[in-house]
């Protein structure tokens, strides 16, 4: 790279840290001095993305499993090369220990175990929680705390409506993580493997169970002493690979921004909901609503009897999983058909296949525009998605590709993007034609039961509530409803718990680690984290854990303060900004693309870049007949 860019690169870097109120101006000089005179590597920043993905792409590979589906290998951080050797620190792969699977005993796994007893049902029954079965463990090798006793030391269950966001904003923000990212496993632990906190599950090498402190505020008058958790499936689980290897999460999803939910991620799911003339998906009337067909029944689990559709999606099991992803599919499977007629119309001479494909691109540009050039800005602030290269104020290609790149996903950002979890809300609010509140179903009991949705009026007003009921706020405060989905299979539920224990399942390193690989001071004492967090989070982060390195991913995510024009902090920016430069740079079918056979010309890219969400939900969306132009945000006077 020529000493000007690398100047300029640097310049932008820094500069939208400073915007973003991250390091402090002498720490942006000295890095500054630093790399123009080669002493260290760089850090982070619009180019090194791209110089970062050829090794990237030495992690990306692809599997076939099951004999039908592609599925891709989870990226980790270890990738992110600029971290100096030599430089020590933590490594999520050493973390990641593969022993739960290469034939160490029970007795040299449980060595480590934190040994609880479950108090009031069977005295006499032991229950180990937080066994060293591979899950990541402290500095010391000790177990780390309990992920439940991290959850409520540092996040608290609440209602707090945010008054910017509504409801589309979360549940877009939602589908969007969806269409890159599904675990294989993450829900074993409520249908399958529901006996971790039993005996039987010390013998599983994936059940993790979670403890349950004595002195639980919420749960110390039960006598629940242990969430049930199991590990997510690898490909060395699965067979696929040596156990001699780190062990590597199943992504099932594609891992680019390419609406799978609705086309699935291979050509057997794409049949299933392809119709067969004029490019278009099928679809149905019933009850003069324009829909995908009912039938993916053992999708939908909780529908209750007389609720008999399941929708047919690319994805049903994904896309039936809640009410509003759901919805906001059948808005994109609407959205095809609506373009696959408009090209016929002007198009005649196209077959089925041209219709198809066309409108297919169409769609997920739409898809990838709302995203990216209206939500986004919006969470992590319009300037700083300039300054990283995410977005242009200009209607002009996008430059940067790299052909070595292979689009994968990190596994920090399977985990980081959790903290949206704090965005939900947990009450389901219908409106009737007159936007008066109808009805109120708790999001933990409509789980996959989109049966729900066509019932009398009930499409029409969840799709006013989508647009009219605020959000959760991006907090340290998660809804009760959320935050115990599921609860009719378990007894206690904590999602926020189970999200810091999925991160130390998935061995993403500690907090401080990303704070380097962010370019941001690596913190020797508890105080050094002060620069990103307020006293008050550092104080119970002193009290919960030995060590700054010991301190989770998700614990530091949760506690930083946001930065200037966004609602995440440092960290989960730098995580979400690698992950999203990763996605459009490595993507060839990137909607901004100009240097491709199917590229969009600059007029019709113009077109695209005018999508908005409120005309796109007008297009597709029944019960709506006025909305709010930026149809993120809350109803407001102007
Ligand atoms: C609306 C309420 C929501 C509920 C009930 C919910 C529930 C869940 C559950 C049960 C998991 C799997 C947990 C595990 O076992 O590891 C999960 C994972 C996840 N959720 Fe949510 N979620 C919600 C909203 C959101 C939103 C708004 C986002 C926005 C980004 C989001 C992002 C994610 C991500 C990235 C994962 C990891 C997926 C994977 O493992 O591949 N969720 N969520």
């Amino acid at each position: 790279m020529v000493g000007l860019e690398k100047g300029m690169e640097l310049f932008w870097m820094g500069f939208a840290r400073l915007q973003a109120g991250v390091i402090p101006l002498i720490h942006f000089l000295s890095i500054i001095v630093e790399k123009l005179l080669g002493l260290g590597l760089l850090v982070n920043g619009v180019l090194l993305a791209i110089m970062d993905s050829k090794t990237v792409s030495r992690q990306a590979r692809l599997a076939i499993h099951n004999g039908v589906l592609i599925l891709a290998r989870m990226h980790n951080s270890e990738s992110w090369v600029w971290q100096k050797k030599n430089e020590g620190g933590i490594n999520a792969v050493k973390m990641r220990s593969p022993c739960s699977m290469c034939g160490v005993s029970q007795k040299d796994r449980c060595k480590n175990s934190d040994v609880r007893r479950r108090r009031g049902l069977k005295e006499d029954i032991v229950i180990r929680v937080e066994t060293d079965k591979g899950i990541r463990v402290s500095a010391s090798g000790e177990p780390l705390p309990s992920a439940r006793r991290v959850r409520t030391a540092l996040l608290h269950t609440g209602r707090v409506v945010d008054n910017n966001f509504n409801i589309a904003a979360l549940q877009f923000a939602g589908f969007s993580a969806a269409d890159v990212s599904f675990v294989d496993g993450v829900l074993d632990y409520i249908f399958s493997r529901t006996y971790c906190c039993e005996p039987e599950g010390q013998a599983d090498p994936r059940c993790v169970p979670i403890a349950v402190p004595d002195d639980d505020p919420y749960l110390r008058v039960t006598d629940i002493r242990c969430l049930n958790f199991s590990r997510a499936q690898t490909f060395q689980d699965s067979g696929c690979i040596p156990t001699t290897l780190p062990p590597e999460q199943i992504n099932f999803q594609t891992p680019t921004l390419d609406l799978s939910i609705v086309y699935g991620v291979n050509d057997e799911a794409l049949a299933l909901v392809r119709g067969s003339e004029k490019g278009l998906l099928r679809m149905e009337i019933r009850n003069n609503r324009y829909v995908p067909p009912g039938d993916a029944t053992s999708d939908c689990s909780q529908n209750m009897p007389n609720e008999t559709v399941c929708y047919r999606f690319g994805y049903s099991s994904l896309g039936n999983f809640d009410l509003r992803l759901a919805t906001i599919t059948i808005f994109f499977a609407r959205e095809h058909n609506r373009i696959a007629k408009a090209l016929a119309a002007v198009n005649p001479c196209w077959a089925d296949d041209r219709l198809f494909g066309v409108a297919r691109q169409i769609n997920i540009a739409t898809f990838c525009n709302i995203l990216v050039y209206e939500l986004l800005p919006l969470l992590l602030g319009y300037e700083n998605m300039l300054n990283y290269g995410l977005i242009s104020d200009k209607i002009e290609y996008t430059t940067a590709y790299d052909s070595h790149a292979e689009p994968n996903l990190y596994a920090e950002f399977v985990i980081g993007m959790r903290y949206f979890h704090t965005f939900a809300e947990g009450r389901i609010k219908t409106y009737d034609a007159h936007y008066r509140e109808s009805a109120e179903y708790s999001i933990s009991d409509t789980l996959f039961r989109t049966g729900l949705i066509e019932q009398n009026h009930t499409f029409e007003e969840i799709n006013r509530g989508t647009f009219y009921q605020k959000s959760g706020s991006l907090d340290d405060i998660v809804d009760p409803d959320a935050k115990k989905f599921y609860s009719k299979f378990h007894r206690a539920n904590d999602l926020l718990a189970i999200d810091i224990q999925r991160g130390r399942d998935m061995g993403v390193r500690g907090y401080n680690a990303y704070r380097r690989l962010c370019g941001m001071k690596y913190a020797q004492k508890f105080d050094d984290f002060l620069d990103t967090m307020d006293v008050e989070k550092v104080d119970v982060l002193k009290k919960l854990y030995k060590e700054v390195d010991d301190v989770d991913l998700q614990a530091g995510i949760t506690s930083e303060r946001h930065i200037q024009g966004g609602y995440v902090g440092p960290t989960l920016f730098c995580i979400m900004v690698k992950q999203l430069q990763l996605l459009k740079y490595g993507d060839r079918f990137w909607f901004e693309r100009g240097d491709q056979f199917h590229s969009f010309t600059l007029p019709q890219l113009r077109e695209v870049r005018g999508t908005t969400m409120a005309r796109f939900a007008c297009d597709n969306a029944e019960g709506l007949d006025r909305i709010q132009p930026k149809a993120f945000l809350n109803v407001g006077f102007g």
